[in-house]
């Protein structure tokens, strides 16, 4: 008796987990070769499934056998890389977020073009992604020592873990055991990655819509205490905000002197469209974009602004001084200072300026939540050997 319950519990369970899963399956495919590829190996998924006992689709220790030298080969790497380019670690967590939030965490921003299909990386917020030579060069690493186990996905994840890490940041550990895309999603990053223009609601929708909470949006936005923004991003909060041929009334008026005198006034800033609804991207020439990730901002045409503020409030303080700069209407871009446009948003930035460690114990949860988030694990997908580049089918 007790057996036919839980026999047909178990039975109820898995169906509703395969259920779920080929609603995923649907959900993911947004190309004819991939729905091929899934239909051809459907069957597959489901006995894959009726073997899985684990509860999360990615597991603890996915290359014990096939690369245990993984994570440790990755770390090793970006450590020494650090050393000379520190400017790395920002660069890969932002990189993560943009490959994450569209689609899922599935390596699908580093495919460049070819016949077939755009790449993502020509997506307006894309162009200023860096970072992708170094997930070359590790994967290349990893290729050495286990040829084709390691998958691009996992690279990235595991990278950024190292990068939060180094940039002081607190330590996480991931599951691991994601698969790479077949196909990427240009139009969609252009339309779904948020704007430096959007207000509160456009924020928490974006979020909402792949699970995030309010709070964990906060915390994610922690990210922004590292790293670098171009002027372009946020000039006209400086000189032509809304159209209105003055700065933003928000913005604290000793740091918006600071802004003004690292991003003295360009044309573009001036000029009379309203702001567009991505992020339009700084005019970096192209081979300044595929060629210079390596190299300093200043050789850039468009200025940039050091978010971290000389490590403002001590190395240790990553995360926190950022919420503490937008309590004095320091953010400085319009979505930044926008954490401030609600009661509840607003009591999470107080919360995380006063009290680091509690950043520290949720922005890892919620960096483990993006790093996780809709993966292609098991028969799904595929483990490139060239991060840029689709495997052929067969
Ligand atoms: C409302 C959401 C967000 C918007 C509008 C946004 C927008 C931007 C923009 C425009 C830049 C400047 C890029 C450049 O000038 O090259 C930037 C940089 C950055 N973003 Fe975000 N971002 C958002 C959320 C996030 C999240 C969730 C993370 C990570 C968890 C993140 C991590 C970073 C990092 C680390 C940088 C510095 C990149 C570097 O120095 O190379 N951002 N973001
Ligand atoms: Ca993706
Ligand atoms: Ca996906």
């Amino acid at each position: 008796m007790n057996f036919f319950i839980s026999a047909s519990l178990a039975f109820f369970v898995l169906s509703i987990y395969t259920a779920h899963y080929i609603v995923e399956l649907h959900k993911t495919t947004k190309d004819s070769a991939e729905r091929d590829f899934v239909s051809k190996t459907s069957l597959y998924v489901s006995i894959e499934e009726e073997e899985d006992v684990s509860y999360s689709p990615l597991q603890q220790d996915y290359y014990r056998d096939s690369c245990p030298s993984a994570e440790r080969i990755i770390r090793k790497a970006l450590k020494e890389i650090y050393k000379a380019r520190p400017s790395i670690a920002p660069s890969l967590i932002r990189l993560l977020f943009h490959d994450c939030f569209i689609e899922g965490c599935d390596a699908s921003v580093l495919v460049d073009a070819d016949e077939s299909q755009t790449s993502e990386k020509e997506a307006p917020p894309n162009l200023s992604l860096k970072g992708l030579d170094v997930i070359a060069f590790i994967k290349s690493e990893l290729e050495n020592t286990c040829p084709g186990v390691v998958s691009c996905a996992d690279t990235l994840a595991l990278a950024t873990k190292e990068a939060v890490s180094l940039a002081g940041g607190p330590k996480y550990s991931l599951r691991i055991g994601r698969k790479d895309s077949l196909v990427t999603f240009k139009d969609i990053a252009q339309r779904e990655l948020p704007s430096p223009h959007a207000t509160l609601s456009e924020i928490l929708a974006r979020f909402a819509s792949r699970g995030f909470s309010p709070q964990e949006t906060v915390s994610l936005l922690g990210a922004h205490s590292i790293g670098i923004t171009h002027c372009t991003f946020f000039q006209d909060r400086l000189y032509n905000f809304s159209g209105t041929g003055k700065p933003d009334p928000e913005l604290n008026t000793g740091f918006l002197q600071e802004l003004k005198s690292k991003c003295p006034f360009s044309a573009s800033a001036s000029s009379p469209s309203p702001c567009p609804d991505t992020a339009s991207a700084p005019s970096l020439p192209a081979s300044d974009y595929h060629t210079n990730y390596g190299l300093s901002s200043e050789n850039q045409i468009d200025g940039t602004i050091d978010l971290s503020f000389n490590n403002e409030g001590g190395y240790l303080n990553f995360g926190s001084r950022y919420y503490r700069r937008l309590l004095q209407n320091k953010g400085v871009m319009f979505s930044d200072q926008q954490l401030m446009a609600s009661e509840e948003t607003e009591t999470w930035v107080r919360a995380y300026a006063s009290d680091p460690l509690l950043f520290q114990r949720d922005f890892i949860k919620s960096m483990v939540k993006l790093s996780s988030y809709h993966v292609l694990t098991g028969p799904l997908g595929q483990v490139r050997t060239n991060c840029s580049k689709v495997l052929p089918l067969n």
